[in-house]
């Protein structure tokens, strides 16, 4: 028998079961027994217990009168007035019933209840409802106050000190009659977040805001009683160019949004949510691009340090910009062994390209690696490298440098120059074993990039792998002592840029008395305006061994004809090898030029990186700005991009050829700085959204695809205001490379007479 129950006759009853709605048969103390709620012809009693109705609005169940809470809801009974049981019921309100003050809940609750049964909401001041309050909430009778967040808003009890929803601390909110409909009210001293993506409203007495952690910073107070952020009293203009139209703070020259130049467009007074504070910066990590109040070290939202990120309104950061300790993670032996490109299937007619080598007692050139005379071991570690047989420019500048010769040598990019070089470089070192003195390396290869030296010290490793042989990298953006405490462990080839390897000479880290051989790896490059003044002071070093003693090796896919007489007094009796033309194109690359005015190539370029999969496509652009502009454009769209340029940390530099080395990202947005040299796997399209101002980049730059045997593809944005100059030359290279040249380019005035970059392709071709 269930509790509760009293079988005052001893019936032992089973049958009593359990009432479901309050109305079924029961047991009735009064009634003599059992019985049931027909109160008609067959006899059963009415019901004579007492009972409850529960007061909770919502339910108003009738109950027994033991039980102490209801059936169904389990609200507490509480002080529900037991009635007999013919009561025939009606919600009722208890004496004490409280209603939740909670707007978006105003549940009943019993008096004894600290807080809403429904929403839990705190019961604050509640006042008791009225106790003949049937339905309905209370009028609410106490005082309140609204969250001055504009994103909440939510009413809050008097006494609360934060609000219930947000947090958001209760501030000077005013406490206002509890009938107040609860509009959003402003706190005398709140300032509006001025990260123009968050835009909340916060209390004064905050130094950042609650919602985005933005410090304060020189946000301007909210007008008082006003729903929204403060108006902007700034001037701005509005960008000219008719597919943008973005608002552009008053003091910027450019648009922020498609970078049209801000030109005759009117300052306006404006008023406007969020905006731009002066000294804002834009987060260049990829894939975030916050932008960021002026005194922030790092990125609120990724921590990424701030590194060289420019001003956003174009003000350029103070010299004293923050630099990184950053000290480049060592690839091992095996992963050294998987870089590299797989030969492609045109890689047999690599040795069909017609062969020139100008000079006096020209070395045969081999037929394999086997005929070169290379150590076994060196053979070993070019067939771990995946070569069967040398490319053209190995087969005949293997065979140049073994004979102790001086070289210029030029050959398509992606044909294997790095090797040519290395190979009997390591071999010729293996040979004839010489004293190693610390800090005097036999072998200096200098080249123009970061990114390329390190590609370059790990050929090196791997074709000297095994051996004694000790190779350092030196390059600047990262640690110096790192590198020199390398450099103090021996070192027999050394590859740097040539500014950090002065810096290292200044210092006395190194000098050049032990050089065996000096390569200008991007040899044109090396000495032409920017890099020209420090490779003289090298080359010209009172400590280098003279041109003539050591070994002098040029490399590159490009040599102007002035380029050439200045590398010349660096040499002696040196051979000039060509395979090809000088100059150019890789044949293996599809070039398609279009006709795309400035405002256009936004969406051309959204149009093509639509089309397919653009997984392994380099987008080069003229400016870092453009560069993150369009990384970011590009992240926010569907494509994982990344970018490469100078204004990055070397760290963030390095992680993004390894994000798109690796495919994480599909998309590498680059400056001229990734043009030359760089190896990379699966490079399916180069896209020049800017052409660049000389043919030579253009050809470095297409060569990033297409390497060794494989088919790639390069499409280029032609601007006719902007590139005019390079029609001819442009002209000139698909000609040579056999690809169709586009009719507004015969038709722009150029003809490939008006070749003017590269003399030394006219003279050749
Ligand atoms: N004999 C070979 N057989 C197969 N692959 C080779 C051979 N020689 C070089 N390679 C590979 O070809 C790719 C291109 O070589 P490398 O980077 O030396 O070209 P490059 O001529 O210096 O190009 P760039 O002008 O762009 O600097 C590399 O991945 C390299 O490992």
């Amino acid at each position: 028998m269930p509790s509760g129950w009293e079988d005052t006759y001893g019936f032992g009853n089973t049958n009593n079961t359990e009432i479901s709605d309050g109305k079924a048969t029961e047991w009735s103390p009064s009634g003599g027994g059992f019985g049931c709620n027909d109160s008609g012809s067959n006899g059963c009693k009415p019901r004579q217990r007492t009972e409850w109705i529960c007061t909770l609005s919502d339910c108003g169940t009738r109950n027994f009168g033991h039980r102490t809470e209801c059936f169904k809801c389990s609200e507490p009974k509480g002080d529900a007035v037991d009635v007999a049981s013919e009561f025939t019921g009606g919600s009722r309100t208890r004496a004490n019933d409280w209603i939740c003050t909670n707007s978006s809940c105003s549940g009943r609750n019993f008096g004894n209840r600290s807080e809403c049964f429904k929403c839990h909401e705190p019961k604050g001041d509640a006042e008791d409802a009225p106790a003949d309050l049937n339905d309905g909430p209370k009028p609410r009778q106490r005082t309140q106050w609204t969250c001055t967040s504009s994103s909440c808003s939510a009413k809050n009890f008097g006494n609360r000190t934060e609000c219930f929803k947000c947090s958001e601390p209760k501030g000077d909110a005013v406490d206002v009659p509890s009938d107040s409909a609860g509009a959003s009210r402003t706190r005398a001293n709140d300032w509006i977040c001025t990260n123009s993506s968050c835009s909340v409203k916060n209390f004064g007495s905050r130094t950042e805001c609650f919602k985005c952690q933005e410090p304060k910073g020189d946000a301007e107070d909210a007008p008082e009683e006003s729903d929204g952020p403060k108006p902007r009293q700034r001037t701005e203009w509005i960008c000219l160019s008719s597919n943008c139209g973005a608002n552009n703070f008053g003091n910027r020259t450019a648009c922020f949004k498609c970078s049209e130049p801000k030109g005759d467009a009117v300052d306006v007074p404006h008023v406007s949510v969020g905006g731009i504070r002066p000294n804002d910066w834009i987060c260049t990590h990829s894939g975030c691009s916050a932008r960021n109040y002026g005194s922030r070290t790092e990125c609120f939202r990724c921590e990424q340090p701030r590194g060289d990120a420019k001003d956003e309104l174009g003000a350029h950061v103070p010299e004293d910009k923050p630099k990184e300790s950053y000290i480049p993670p060592e690839a091992d032996e095996d992963e050294i062994f998987t870089m590299h490109i797989a030969a492609g299937v045109n890689f047999c007619k690599l040795n069909e390209i017609p062969v020139t080598v100008i000079g006096d007692n020209i070395p045969q050139p081999i037929k394999s690696f086997a005929d070169a005379g290379i150590q076994q071991f060196v053979l070993d570690n070019i067939g771990r490298s995946g070569y069967e047989v040398p490319t053209s420019i190995q087969k005949n500048a293997i065979p140049i440098v073994s004979a102790g010769r001086d070289l210029m040598a030029c050959a398509q990019t992606g044909s294997g120059k790095t090797a040519a070089f290395l190979i009997p470089i390591i071999n010729a070192l293996l040979s004839d074993e010489q004293e190693l003195s610390v800090g005097r390396p036999h072998v200096l290869i200098i080249s123009p990039t970061r990114e390329l030296v390190t590609q370059i010290y790990y050929e090196a490793k791997k074709f000297a792998a095994g051996s004694y042989l000790k190779c350092c990298q030196i390059y600047g953006g990262t640690v110096s002592s790192h590198q020199s405490a390398n450099l103090g462990r021996g070192c027999h080839i050394l590859v740097a840029t040539p500014g950090r390897l002065l810096d290292f000479v200044d210092r006395s880290y190194i000098d050049f008395r032990g050089i065996r051989f000096a390569v200008l790896d991007e040899a044109d490059r090396m000495l032409d305006m920017g890099f020209q003044e420090s490779v003289e002071k090298i080359m010209n070093h009172p400590t280098m061994v003279p041109t003539g003693t050591r070994q002098t090796l040029m490399f590159s896919a490009t040599f102007a004809e002035d380029v050439k007489t200045l590398a010349a007094k660096y040499l002696h009796e040196y051979l000039f090898l060509t395979i090809g033309v000088v100059g150019g194109a890789c044949q293996d690359v599809e070039q398609i030029i279009y006709e795309v005015p400035k405002f256009e190539k936004r969406d051309k370029l959204n149009e093509i990186l639509n089309a397919e999969d653009p997984s392994g496509t380099i987008i080069f652009v003229a400016t870092k700005r453009t560069a993150d502009f369009l990384a970011t454009l590009l992240s926010e769209s569907s494509h994982p991009t990344t970018s490469i340029h100078g204004d990055r940390l070397q760290s963030q530099r390095e992680q993004s050829l390894r994000d798109f080395k690796s495919r994480k990202m599909k998309i590498l947005i680059a400056t001229s700085v990734a043009a030359r040299g760089l190896d990379i796997p699966n490079v399916n399209h180069v896209i020049n959204y800017d052409l660049p101002k000389e043919i030579d980049d253009y050809v470095h730059r297409i060569g990033r695809t297409g390497r060794v045997g494989n088919k790639g593809k390069a499409t280029s944005f032609y601007e006719p205001e902007q590139d005019s100059q390079i029609a001819g030359d442009l002209i000139k290279i698909l000609q040579g490379a056999g690809q169709t040249v586009p009719d507004f380019l015969t038709h722009s005035g150029a003809t490939s007479q008006d070749f003017g970059g590269n003399d030394g392709v006219e003279e050749l071709w």
